[in-house]
């Protein structure tokens, strides 16, 4: 047997449960390895990541991708404490600059109740995401190709989505002017940063003022093997922007 055809990736049980409260089912745990295992194979044709150790893989691409969405998997949310984090009332989720998959893929692998679109504005992206999914099995991800700000635009996408995600894809304010267009009144981004500054804080209410967001939390935490700063902003829509005043 090969690297390629051997369980590699670690499956780390005891982390999942002890850092998310949440551990993956066997199926789930075949769908990362196979994730595992396309992108290693993807990389050598496109560049998709710098992560191809398999534990590193699983800290910063499955575990990180995981983290910054726990509060939505199983046992951790309260839809009676929290009726707007319900699996419920999220359905439709939206990666923005979505890349190899991530956050989106393991998301869709880890809750699939929720229906995930993985958008990317580069073909070569979209096209390698086009034979991952279904190679992967996977029911509730499609795939789309173009720039955030002109499928905001579609009447389709416009307002459309309970939870946006976006991860490595630019300055706060940039992913919060590509995600509050695209979700409903009352949806949730979740912005995934490394480290997160009381300067970036403001210029993100800056931007976000005219957009009808807020920040609602932000959570840092470190990655539970190397111990890597990160910080997840949680952005609420609370008003369409067409029910702002114009000034
Ligand atoms: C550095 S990669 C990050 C990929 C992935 N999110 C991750 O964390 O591994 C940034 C990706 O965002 C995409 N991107 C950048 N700006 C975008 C936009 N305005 N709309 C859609 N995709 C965008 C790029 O094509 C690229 O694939």
């Amino acid at each position: 047997m090969n690297q390629m055809t051997m369980p590699v990736l670690p499956q780390m049980n005891e982390l999942w449960q002890k850092t998310l409260n949440w551990q993956p089912d066997e199926s789930q745990q075949q769908q990362f390895q196979r994730l595992y295992e396309l992108v290693v194979e993807g990389n050598r044709s496109l560049n998709l990541t710098r992560i191809t150790e398999p534990m590193e893989f699983w800290e910063k691409h499955l575990w990180d991708s995981l983290r910054g969405i726990a509060r939505l998997l199983p046992a951790n949310h309260n839809s009676a404490e929290n009726p707007e984090l319900s699996a419920e009332s999220v359905l439709k989720a939206i990666d923005i600059g979505t890349g190899g998959g991530f956050p989106g893929l393991p998301i869709a692998i880890a809750l699939p109740h929720l229906s995930v679109t993985l958008l990317d504005s580069t073909r070569k992206k979209i096209t390698f995401l086009e034979t991952v999914v279904p190679s992967l099995g996977i029911e509730n991800a499609a795939t789309l190709l173009g720039r955030a700000d002109e499928i905001a635009r579609v009447p389709q996408h416009k307002q459309a989505y309970d939870l946006a995600v976006l991860r490595a894809v630019g300055a706060a304010p940039l992913c919060a002017k590509c995600a509050l267009p695209l979700l409903k009144n009352g949806g949730l981004a979740v912005l995934y940063r490394g480290n997160w500054t009381a300067e970036e804080e403001t210029e993100l209410q800056r931007a976000i003022e005219h957009l009808g967001g807020k920040v609602e939390s932000v959570e840092a935490f470190t990655t539970p093997t190397s111990q890597g700063a990160r910080h997840c902003v949680y952005l609420r829509k609370v008003a369409r922007q067409f029910d702002r005043p114009v000034r």
